[in-house]
């Protein structure tokens, strides 16, 4: 009876956690609403700013790839409820990303500059990008992804059905709407400065490695339906787009096939 009601207890302040962090993350990246943002904040050298934001990317992404692989998951699983796995997954990265918010150093060497429109278009583009990282969280499954589902289960009793494969609305366009809205946000600024570069940079980076590990994890768990729809679907950017870059003279490759082979190991 404890269990079944610490679980969902330890779920939802777990969720709480991940909101703050959530709520914060527009303010951060768009330095608005919030006063410590990407490019303020205390002064340092450039030099130690540079190697300060360069750990803390580096935590949150050795956790993150290190929990979401499936060798750790079945180790942990010896050690921890299953139902409060996710949970702590995603409390840990919140944590991290509070900690990368608070603790960041500006670089505020300003690398472009948009005024009039093409700032308005921009800033109009790095909401855009949140509403798509938002509704594709609902599209495959909120409650799963964040841990919420897990834990009411187990406060029922009852097993949480494994998620299954889905290609709703925006996964029917690109393969990762979601990773998709993080770029959009990390890159879309008016003012570009050398501090948001270098995140924009690194994290683009470790979400296109990433994605390799998760198809690969994708095709595993669903065998020949994910191989098609790899091949049906491009990974980021829709076909739509990719088309008036090709009419435009532009080369763009073909994602599907860049990606077939996944980097082994991990
Ligand atoms: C944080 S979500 C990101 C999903 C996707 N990479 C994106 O950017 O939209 C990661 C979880 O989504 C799951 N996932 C990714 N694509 C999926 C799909 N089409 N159907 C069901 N689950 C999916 C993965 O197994 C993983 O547990």
């Amino acid at each position: 009876m404890i269990k079944r009601l610490l679980i969902p207890t330890y779920g939802l302040l777990s969720y709480a956690v991940f909101l703050v962090s959530m709520i914060y993350a527009p303010g951060f990246f768009g330095n608005t609403l919030v006063s410590k943002s990407i490019d303020v904040g205390a002064a340092s050298s450039p030099g130690q700013a540079f190697l300060i934001n360069l750990q803390l990317i580096g935590l949150f992404a050795i956790q993150h790839s290190i929990m979401a692989r499936q060798r750790f998951k079945q180790w942990w699983a010896r050690h921890l409820p299953a139902p409060c796995q996710r949970s702590t997954y995603v409390l840990l990265t919140s944590l991290l990303l509070l900690l990368l918010f608070w603790q960041w150093r500006p670089i505020p060497v300003v690398v472009w500059s948009t005024s009039g429109i093409a700032a308005w278009l921009l800033v109009g583009l790095y909401w855009m990008g949140w509403v798509l990282v938002l509704a594709s969280t609902h599209m495959i499954d909120h409650l799963d992804l964040f841990g919420l589902r897990q834990s009411f289960s187990a406060m029922r009793g009852t097993e949480p059905l494994r998620p299954a494969f889905r290609t709703p609305l925006l996964y029917r366009l690109v393969r990762h709407p979601l990773m998709l809205g993080f770029l959009i946000v990390f890159w879309a600024t008016p003012e570009m400065t050398a501090g948001h570069l270098l995140f924009a940079v690194v994290i683009t980076i470790y979400i296109l490695i990433a994605l390799q590990f998760e198809e690969r994890d994708l095709i595993a768990e669903f065998g020949a339906t994910y191989q098609q729809y790899r091949e049906r679907v491009p990974m980021l950017l829709p076909r739509v787009l990719r088309r008036t870059a090709a009419g435009r003279g532009g080369a763009v490759p073909d994602e599907s096939r860049a990606t077939a082979s996944p980097p082994s190991g991990g």
